[in-house]
């Protein structure tokens, strides 16, 4: 299914759950602003590449705009529309002073030269710079992008507007960026894995654990998850996958005997975290599933009929828009960290990260009793109830 339809979909159900005035919903959904640019730039051979570029504005009622930017040969309109989306409801659930953004360029980073790379992204930055700002909309790193390109992109952007390290986050250290940020997505993951876990009467320690994707967000959470006694049985990459029922050695990504990749998903395991691409899960395989628990580390993993099939099974779902939320926690954290000019400890960081993902797992929860739902209908009351407040706090006059 498109991921937009999904998206808007789980949106629609959350509104009736609530019993949202049509209007507002509509109004809910529809983006803010969509912003499509063309990026042409010299490759090192000397001739010309072109490239598509999108920013997906979607809210701002809760506070500036904030969400990664994807370079992936498989950037299109609408899931970058649908990943903003998703952008709002998540800070919403983690209860931070933002709305929600995506960005992506259709690209495979993989073909491109480190100076082919910088150049893309600061004619990206040069062709968005006046839409985005510290207090308008905050980009980050997503799938293809990490703390480099936000240094390109906080140089470009300097360029017209001065010096503003808070412009972006998951910056490297020494430009301002948070200890922390970098394990955050995967640490937050860890964080609500043992909040779902706890609340079943089990631990992370001797559960068998399989992890799609070995990217920031994957190698992180199955480190951490490894620290705590989990055992990762499987995990892959675009490149391949490994398997190994006794446990991988994770930090070498070795260990195991090599397998199909495409079969991870439904390897035996007792909790499966997809940390790779959108719409994996879905009605071809949710039926061969064997996890009991689907921790959602990726963006929309999970095909809406895909949850219908694993919910007749028994299969319990933490979503994306809780369950991935730290590293744009984090990623708060670093921008207030930005605007005070004071750099707090790495522990505080994590500390912080834990009381906000344990006290978002409670909210979720509480949303689920309300409303007699499942977790991601929780996480989708919970996010979409705080930006209609807030929308209808600050009113429509014009
Ligand atoms: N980086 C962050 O802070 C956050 C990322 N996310 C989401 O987490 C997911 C992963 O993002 P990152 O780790 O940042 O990206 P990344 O670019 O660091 O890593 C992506 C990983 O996915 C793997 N991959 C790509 N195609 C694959 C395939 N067909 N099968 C198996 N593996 C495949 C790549 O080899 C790589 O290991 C994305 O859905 C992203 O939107 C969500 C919240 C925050
Ligand atoms: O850290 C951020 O601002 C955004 C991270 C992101 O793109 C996501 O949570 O999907």
């Amino acid at each position: 299914m498109n991921a937009l339809v999904a998206t808007n979909r789980n949106f629609k159900l959350a509104a009736r759950l609530l019993g949202l005035d049509s209007k507002l919903e509509k109004s809910l959904l529809i983006p803010f602003r969509e912003i499509k640019v063309e990026c042409t730039i010299p490759k090192d051979d000397g001739t010309l590449a072109s490239f598509v570029g999108f920013r997906i504005q979607h809210d701002n009622a809760r506070g500036p705009m904030k969400g990664g930017i994807r370079y992936h040969p498989e950037v299109d309109p609408d899931e970058v529309n649908a990943l903003a989306q998703l952008m709002t409801w998540k800070t919403a659930v983690a209860n931070i002073p933002y709305g929600g953004a995506k960005g992506g360029i259709g690209c495979n980073p993989g073909d491109l030269s480190i100076s082919e790379l910088e150049r893309l992204t600061r004619v990206f930055t040069q062709k968005i710079h006046d839409l985005i700002g510290i207090h308008a909309d905050v980009p980050a790193p997503d799938m293809g992008t990490g703390p480099q390109t936000m240094a390109w992109i906080l140089d470009e952007y300097s360029k017209f507007h001065g010096h503003s390290p808070a412009v972006v986050t998951g910056k490297p250290i020494d430009l301002g960026g948070s200890l922390g940020r970098d394990a955050a997505t995967g640490r937050g993951v860890l964080f609500a894995t043992e909040a779902l876990l706890n609340e079943h009467g089990k631990n992370i320690a001797g559960q068998r654990f399989v992890i799609q994707g070995f990217g920031n967000v994957g190698s992180w959470a199955a480190r951490l998850i490894g620290e705590k006694g989990g055992k990762i049985v499987a995990v892959s990459d675009i490149s391949g996958a490994i398997k190994n029922s006794k446990g991988i050695d994770v930090p070498r990504f070795s260990g195991g005997d090599s397998i199909d990749s495409n079969s991870i998903l439904i390897e035996d395991c007792d909790v499966l975290i997809p940390a790779a691409l959108g719409g994996v899960i879905n009605r071809e395989n949710a039926n061969d599933i064997k996890a009991k628990f689907i921790i959602e580390a990726a963006n929309h993993p999970t095909d809406p009929e895909a949850d219908e099939i694993l919910s007749k099974k028994g299969v319990v779902i933490l979503p994306d828009i809780y369950a991935n939320s730290g590293g744009v926690t984090v990623s708060y954290f670093e921008w207030v960290q930005n605007i005070q000019g004071f750099m707090w400890d790495e522990e505080k960081v994590n500390n912080e990260l834990k009381t906000y993902m344990t006290r978002g797992f409670k909210d979720v929860k509480e949303m689920c009793r309300t409303h007699n739902c499942d977790l991601r209908m929780g996480a989708f009351t919970l996010g979409v109830n705080r930006v209609a407040r807030a929308t209808v706090l600050r009113g429509w006059e014009a």
